[in-house]
């Protein structure tokens, strides 16, 4: 470690105005793996640049790691390294988490926080699980919390949410914000493949992890819905609050129907304001191929924001990768390291309306229904009682013959209210002439 400071030494936001020069601000690194490493690299590489931009010298004092012997693809001075993060953070103006987990990351962030120094973590399920804990703690210490990377890697959204709409009311986020998910449901509809084969072929090409239950049951996505929904309705909603589906039980035959049908399947965070309340969900869904999100192909990131005045917007790029991830943490750097040597911090959002979450049965939804039947005369009649004793309406339906003699029927619904629709699958499945459900899918873009 370089820092020759004691460690009681505390952040002191204005010193930049002190006239000896541009503000030197000193910058720990919690974690030296793929965006780690990356951002260790521009850190020392762009050094000049970013004092240009930022105003301040940002001077790199150490970066704590578990093993400081370890070989790393990135060369970097050996003198940085260091397994003492708490002595670290307490040196710092400045501190980037990029550990991953909840703990020790979530100490450590409290740590800087407590003392003044402004945060900038990629960490999703960190900050969906406290992140408006950490927020509060960061606005009683005069420092910056930012966490661009936690959210479609490099691409722009938070900041454009939280800032650039400041001035508009969002409506609604529909977000691929999965890149593994996306890898695998485009391959599904490019080859026909089945889900298990494409996650193996993903798995080795390094797409999805060893375990890849975070990805593939939604639950990556749903931390990053969580704080979509947080900043486009200034409120909280916690990672529980999101309702959460994955893909694993996307069938070949649902992708090639929903193709067949002019549908592409994607895994979507949504976050939706109506006038019962918010909304965050994440589950797979179909969306017309004209759709601009049904074009985001292989493993990349897109989101696309309604909002009252600017109308649609959308955001695209890499999802995830170290550099990509690493330039959205530069981003968050370069924009506390102005905030400092400017004199003080801003807030990144205003949590100030509580959240009025409308439960999952009251959202408002159409159903994509695949039902195997036995093809008999007043087998349709019985069906469509079913919907109309329900209260919903039937918008299309299609229907082919199987090789055994019984038919699909593919039925899209008008819009309902999703107990309605389910409790409507329900008693489809209960009808005699209904062999099975196999498949039920909410339709969204539209
Ligand atoms: N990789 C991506 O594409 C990506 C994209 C968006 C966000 N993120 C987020 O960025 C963060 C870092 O991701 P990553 O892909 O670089 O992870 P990684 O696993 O490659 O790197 C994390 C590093 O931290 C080290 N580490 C963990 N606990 C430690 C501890 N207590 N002390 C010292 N070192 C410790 C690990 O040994 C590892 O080298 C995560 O929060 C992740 O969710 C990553
Ligand atoms: N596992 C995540 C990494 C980025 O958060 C993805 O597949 O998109
Ligand atoms: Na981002």
């Amino acid at each position: 470690m370089s820092a020759k400071d004691s460690p009681s030494d505390k952040p002191s936001p204005n010193a930049a105005r002190s006239g000896a020069g541009p503000r030197r601000l000193k910058v720990a690194l919690l974690g030296c793996g793929t965006v780690g490493a990356q951002v260790a690299r521009i850190l020392l590489q762009d050094a000049a640049e970013l004092a240009a931009r930022s105003g301040a010298q940002l001077e790199l004092i150490g970066i704590a790691v578990r093993n400081t012997a370890t070989r790393r693809d990135v060369q970097l001075p050996a003198e940085l390294f260091t397994t003492d993060a708490a002595s670290l953070i307490d040196q710092a103006d400045v501190v980037i988490e990029l550990l991953g987990g909840l703990d020790p990351a979530g100490t450590y962030i409290q740590r800087a926080l407590r003392r003044g120094a402004s945060v900038i973590t990629g960490n999703k399920a960190l900050i969906a699980a406290e992140g408006a804990g950490l927020g509060a703690l960061a606005a009683e210490n005069g420092a910056q919390l930012r966490y661009e990377a936690a959210v479609a890697g490099a691409i722009p959204i938070l900041r454009p949410i939280a800032d650039s709409l400041a001035g508009d009311h969002i409506t609604k986020v529909l977000g691929i914000v999965n890149g593994t998910t996306n890898f695998i449901l485009d391959a599904m509809d490019s080859t026909g493949a089945a889900f298990g084969d494409v996650l193996a072929e993903a798995q080795q090409l390094g797409y999805a992890e060893a375990d890849p239950t975070a990805d593939v049951e939604g639950h990556d996505a749903a931390a990053k819905a969580a704080i979509l929904a947080s900043l486009a309705f200034h409120t909280e909603v916690a990672m529980d609050q999101v309702h959460c589906q994955g893909i694993t039980q996307i069938t070949a035959q649902d992708v090639a129907d929903a193709k067949a049908s002019g549908y592409v399947i994607k895994l979507l965070a949504i976050a939706e304001r109506t006038a019962a309340g918010i909304s965050a969900r994440v589950h797979p869904a179909l969306l017309e191929r004209s759709h601009p999100l049904a074009s985001v192909r292989g493993a990349f990131n897109a989101v696309f924001v309604e909002a009252e005045n600017a109308g649609d917007l959308m955001f695209y790029g890499a999802g995830a990768g170290g550099a990509p991830t690493a330039s959205a943490v530069m981003g968050d750097v370069v924009s506390v390291a102005r905030r400092l040597a400017a004199g003080g911090p801003l807030p990144l959002s205003s949590h100030t309306s509580p959240a009025t979450l409308v439960d999952f049965a009251h959202i408002d939804t159409r159903y994509w229904i695949g039902l195997s039947v036995s093809d008999q005369p007043g087998m349709l009649a019985r069906i469509a009682t079913v919907f109309a004793e329900h209260g919903v309406s039937i918008e299309a339906m299609n229907q082919s013959a199987a090789d055994d003699g019984s038919a699909h029927l593919r039925i899209l619904t008008h819009r309902g209210a999703e107990a309605a629709l389910s409790s409507t699958v329900q008693a489809l499945g209960a009808l005699d002439t209904v062999a099975s459900v196999t498949s039920v899918l909410r339709v969204e873009g539209n």
